[in-house]
């Protein structure tokens, strides 16, 4: 969908790209990195509206150099910033955004009205965008978007200004895009932690380089770690405090969770091989426990910079401050898939 060849762009004062090269497939990719990162920079490339100062890059096989309007007619495109008229409805303006891209009347009414349904906008469409909230302005940004049916759309930073329930309902509304009509997403955001349920695959980039792009399965390795929940029963009120102490008679030493709701009836312990599965199910057993899981731990994608970040002989200070607000704000991985 995606590729660029040691892609590079200089300002006279910061090099926001540098010599950036990657391969990006379908399906829904995140591409990460702390703000002034690049991200915003290489969408405006990608879309032939900004020259790369070096390097090359291609979009759907069209050359972003030269090709910048099909790349458009094929691309749908989703800014950070607040871009919206207040005076007009979300009707009248993805209305005008069709018709824009080509569509005749009656087809972009009929888009539209399907669009604006399918980012969750019903009644209120008809209303002046002005009195929306933030997650609403959101939707009609994403809803212009994808009216024109692209083949792909590039979403920047779609979660900005949302709080924790809105941010989950925009990250399932961009799964479905590719879900429901096999649309193709790049989508950026500076928080590591929430585009692992989201996406494929992940691209990170720090300072215009490429820090790594692999599947948020390879991210997501699994740990030595085992994750283990038992059921309180009459007997023992506290199940998860007797399976420890259990385990502890054995020669295993345990932890918990972690202080997330829910995180403490979590038992964390090295797994050896497989025995250890087997002594804990024995044991679970002996004691009369229901085992609710017993599962592999996976990494969170934040805790992979984490610990990046402290292996790091010299970070810069303020990217450094901005990954551990990152980790902070998704949890710092130390929650449970
Ligand atoms: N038109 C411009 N002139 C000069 N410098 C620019 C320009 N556009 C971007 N930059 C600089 O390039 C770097 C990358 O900016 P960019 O907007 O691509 O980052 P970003 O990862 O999208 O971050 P954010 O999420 O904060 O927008 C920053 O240092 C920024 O200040």
């Amino acid at each position: 969908m995606i590729a660029t060849e040691s892609l590079s762009k200089r300002f006279p004062r910061v090099t926001a790209l540098d010599r950036l090269s990657m391969d990006i497939g379908p399906g829904v990719t995140g591409l990460v990195g702390s703000n002034g990162a690049g991200k915003s920079t290489l969408i405006k490339i990608l879309l032939g509206l900004s020259p790369a100062t070096e390097g090359r890059a291609a979009v759907l096989g069209l050359d972003v150099a030269t090709s910048g309007g099909q790349i458009r007619e094929r691309v749908g495109y989703m800014p950070e910033h607040d871009c919206l008229p207040p005076d007009v409805s979300a009707t009248e303006f993805v209305v005008h955004m069709a018709r824009m891209s080509g569509l005749p009347p009656t087809a972009a009414r009929e888009r539209t009205a399907d669009t604006l349904r399918h980012v969750g906008l019903y009644e209120e469409r008809y209303r002046p965008i002005g009195g929306y909230s933030t997650g609403m302005k959101q939707r009609v940004k994403l809803a212009q978007a994808l009216v024109h049916d692209p083949q792909l759309v590039f979403l920047d930073e779609p979660t900005n200004g949302l709080d924790p329930v809105g941010r989950d309902e925009m990250l399932g509304l961009i799964r479905r895009v590719h879900t429901d009509f096999g649309i193709s997403v790049l989508v950026t955001s500076h928080l590591l932690g929430e585009l692992e349920r989201t996406c494929d695959h992940v691209v990170v980039i720090d300072g215009g380089k490429l820090l790594r792009s692999s599947s948020t399965t390879d991210f997501t390795q699994t740990t030595t770690t085992l994750a283990v929940e038992v059921t309180d029963t009459d007997e023992h009120p506290d199940g998860t405090r007797v399976l420890r102490d259990a385990l502890r008679g054995r020669g295993i030493e345990t932890e918990t969770g972690g202080e997330l709701p829910g995180a403490g009836h979590t038992i964390l312990l090295t797994a050896e091989g497989e025995e250890t599965y087997d002594l804990v199910r024995d044991l679970v057993a002996d004691l009369g426990l229901g085992l609710i899981r017993m599962e592999q731990r996976r990494h969170h994608i934040a805790e992979v910079f984490k610990d990046q970040d402290e292996d790091r002989p010299a970070p810069v200070p303020e990217r450094a401050a901005a990954w551990a607000a990152t980790a902070q704000q998704t949890g710092g991985g130390r929650d449970e898939r």
